[in-house]
């Protein structure tokens, strides 16, 4: 692995509460880490003789993570998206099988390969983007062996491109048709089969679960956050999406990573998650799409201080949205996030979400997945959209655009 510097950049470095932006900074990188940042002026003489990469005044960031995609699925809503907008209601869409089942179905129904090919495009869209790091949920499967085919899809795009992936096990997204009006049947395959199963093939890092009015319910929900803590994996939560189910609090009890949605949550839930480190992660594009009007209780959550995040909940049905700089758009156009938080929002706090604490960082010892942008100042890319402003993407040290 080569070291080298890149100098002369505006380097945000993501320090913990604001951009820790340092003008004409320089960052060296070894083996695939970052040995040290400082000012271009004051480089050690130790590292002159690396290759020098000439940032010429560009910021440079840490790559984006995106820590909450559905990114793997076959089939599209595209025709309940026209239905929709001919005056269908939802009631009638799922009366026709539509809704997230007919995704289950058209996942089940594709081969791996298959559902492989169709996988990828998006995240590579996404490496495009300057993500050097994404969270993949299983959870149009629904059964043993689809859940586990999605996790095995998920594993091979981390494996096909320069970029992390981290899964998780979403079994508890939805109720399969084989167990039609027994959710508890369902949970106790879920604890019973499928999570041991993910475990033992080393197939899942984190356990989500749709705790929801039309999802499942908190004592479900509990059920399963305590299967996966006594298979030693951490939790995070679809939470207050469409209602106040406390889940927010749930989540934080069990140490979760993250609470995700929380256009319903309350105070208490935002106390629980701040004593706990439980992040907040927002998704604009979800709250966007089914032209939501609740938005999430911003102003508290900085009161308490709980580090928010924001994600682009990429899935065929509320968010067919493969594209995390719009979100950092939508997130400060629609939730009056700051660009600073829509910054630390796709870096620091969502690879904290994913407990890849001290990642999505510029600091020493940190992975070298570094991003450097045509951008003149920050708030740019928070306030236009349309023309990509990556320029240069490096992951773990290695050039990748
Ligand atoms: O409609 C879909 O396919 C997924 C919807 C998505 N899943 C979830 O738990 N909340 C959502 O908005
Ligand atoms: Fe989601």
């Amino acid at each position: 692995m080569k070291s080298f510097v890149i100098h002369s950049v505006h380097a945000a470095c993501m320090t913990a509460n604001d951009l820790g932006l340092q003008a004409n900074a320089a960052v060296a990188i070894e083996n695939g880490q970052i040995a040290w940042v400082g000012s271009t002026t004051s480089l050690p003489d130790r590292f002159r003789s690396w290759e020098q990469y000439d940032g010429e005044g560009k910021l440079l960031t840490p790559s984006l993570t995106d820590c909450h995609t559905h990114l793997v699925w076959a089939g599209s809503r595209a025709g309940e998206f026209r239905q929709r907008l001919h005056g269908a209601s939802y009631a009638d869409i799922a009366a026709q099988g539509g809704g997230i089942l007919s995704t289950v179905k058209a996942t089940r129904a594709a081969t791996e390969n298959e559902l492989f090919a169709a996988s990828l495009p998006r995240a590579q869209a996404l490496l495009s983007q300057g993500v050097g790091h994404i969270e993949i949920k299983s959870g149009y499967g629904l059964s043993l062996v689809d859940e586990l085919k999605q996790l095995r899809v998920a594993r091979r795009i981390g494996a096909q491109l320069p970029l992390k992936v981290t899964t998780t096990l979403l079994a508890a997204h939805a109720l399969p048709p084989e167990f039609k009006d027994d959710a508890d049947g369902y949970i106790e395959h879920i604890i019973a089969d499928i999570l041991p199963a993910a475990v033992d093939q080393g197939l899942a890092e984190a356990v989500d679960v749709f705790c929801e009015n039309i999802g499942f319910t908190r004592a479900q929900t509990e059920r399963v956050f305590q299967a996966a803590q006594a298979h030693g994996l951490p939790v995070k939560l679809h939470a207050e999406q469409l209602s106040d189910q406390d889940g927010s609090a749930l989540v934080a009890h069990y140490q979760g990573l993250s609470a995700d949605h929380l256009e319903y949550l309350s105070e208490s839930g935002i106390r629980a998650m701040a004593a706990a480190g439980t992040v907040a992660v927002l998704l604009p594009g979800a709250f966007y799409f089914l032209r939501e009007t609740k938005l999430p209780p911003i102003d508290l959550l900085r009161q308490h201080g709980v580090p928010i995040a924001i994600a682009t909940d990429a899935n065929p049905g509320s968010s067919p949205l493969v594209q995390l700089p719009l979100m950092m758009h939508l997130a400060c156009s629609l939730f009056r996030l700051t660009p600073e938080e829509a910054w630390l929002g796709v870096t620091r706090h969502a690879a904290a979400a994913l407990g890849d604490q001290g990642q999505g960082t510029i600091a020493v010892g940190q992975r070298a997945d570094l991003a450097l942008w045509n951008l003149s100042a920050p708030e740019e890319i928070c306030y236009e959209f349309g023309i990509n402003p990556l320029h240069s993407l490096w992951i773990a040290g290695n050039q990748v655009s």
